[in-house]
């Protein structure tokens, strides 16, 4: 088999060559969205099919530790907000001078213009104390949520629906206001709505807050540092 023969992939992977650059397109065409959200409700169908994508990730021990709170309620959705609001003015004073200036002209969230709130958390008792693969890294089971929301997430852009991840809360400030009790972790609030367009490039970039950095730079051959 020639390395790059087309139909040897195709054969290989069970992907044509349209289904694996369907693959890189939504990769790379995914955005965070904060701002471009049509307010008509996500059809349930579409929701359901995003969690399932969610729900098909890798977990560590086959935990499946996480959790989707639904939040349609405009009421909720307006006190979360405020809860972004609260934690934000702290956030902003972390920032010197200019710096602070520019970081109070981004928008870094949608709460109340997607039509959709997803809090994802993590239980972490959800399989016994003692997990296959997390005997010594307890952060094991946050990774596997994490790999939830980066399923949805994609399943999302080729849905057409934006998803913002906002994390700029007190996790306190959200249990209290959704009721999710004390042992169970805040992982993401995710919101959720159609979007007409998208940023080409993250949208921080495009602001001028910060740029993708060269991947060269980051890819270590053998050894920390070592990138020859
Ligand atoms: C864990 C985590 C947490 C957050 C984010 C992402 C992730 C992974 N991002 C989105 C983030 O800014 C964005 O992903 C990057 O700027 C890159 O842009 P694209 O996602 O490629 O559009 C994000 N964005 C925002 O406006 N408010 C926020 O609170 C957060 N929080």
């Amino acid at each position: 088999m020639r390395p790059f023969d087309e139909d040897a992939l195709s054969a290989a992977s069970g992907f044509s060559l349209a289904e694996r650059e369907a693959v890189y397109h939504a990769i790379m065409t995914r955005r965070d969205v904060r701002s471009q959200f049509r307010p008509d409700p996500l059809p349930d169908d579409v929701v359901q099919r995003l969690l399932t994508a969610a729900h098909h990730a890798p977990s560590v021990g086959f935990m499946q530790p996480w959790n989707f709170i639904l939040v349609k309620s405009a009421a909720v959705r307006a006190r979360v907000r405020d809860a972004f609001a609260s934690a934000n003015d702290e956030a902003a004073l972390m920032f010197a001078g200019e710096r602070q200036q520019a970081y109070r002209a981004l928008k870094l969230e949608g709460i109340v213009e997607a039509p959709l709130g997803i809090c994802v958390t993590c239980d972490p008792t959800r399989s016994g104390s003692v997990v296959l693969g997390r005997t010594h890294n307890a952060k094991m089971d946050s990774y596997s949520t994490v790999c939830a929301i980066q399923n949805l997430w994609l399943a999302a852009r080729a849905e057409g629906v934006g998803i913002g991840w906002v994390s700029i809360f007190r996790e306190g400030d959200l249990k209290s206001i959704l009721g999710i009790p004390e042992h169970i972790e805040v992982v993401a609030w995710l919101c959720a709505g159609f979007v007409d367009r998208l940023y080409d490039e993250p949208e921080l970039s495009v602001k001028g807050w910060r740029q993708r950095l060269p991947l060269e730079d980051l890819v270590f051959h053998d050894g920390w540092g070592l990138n020859t």
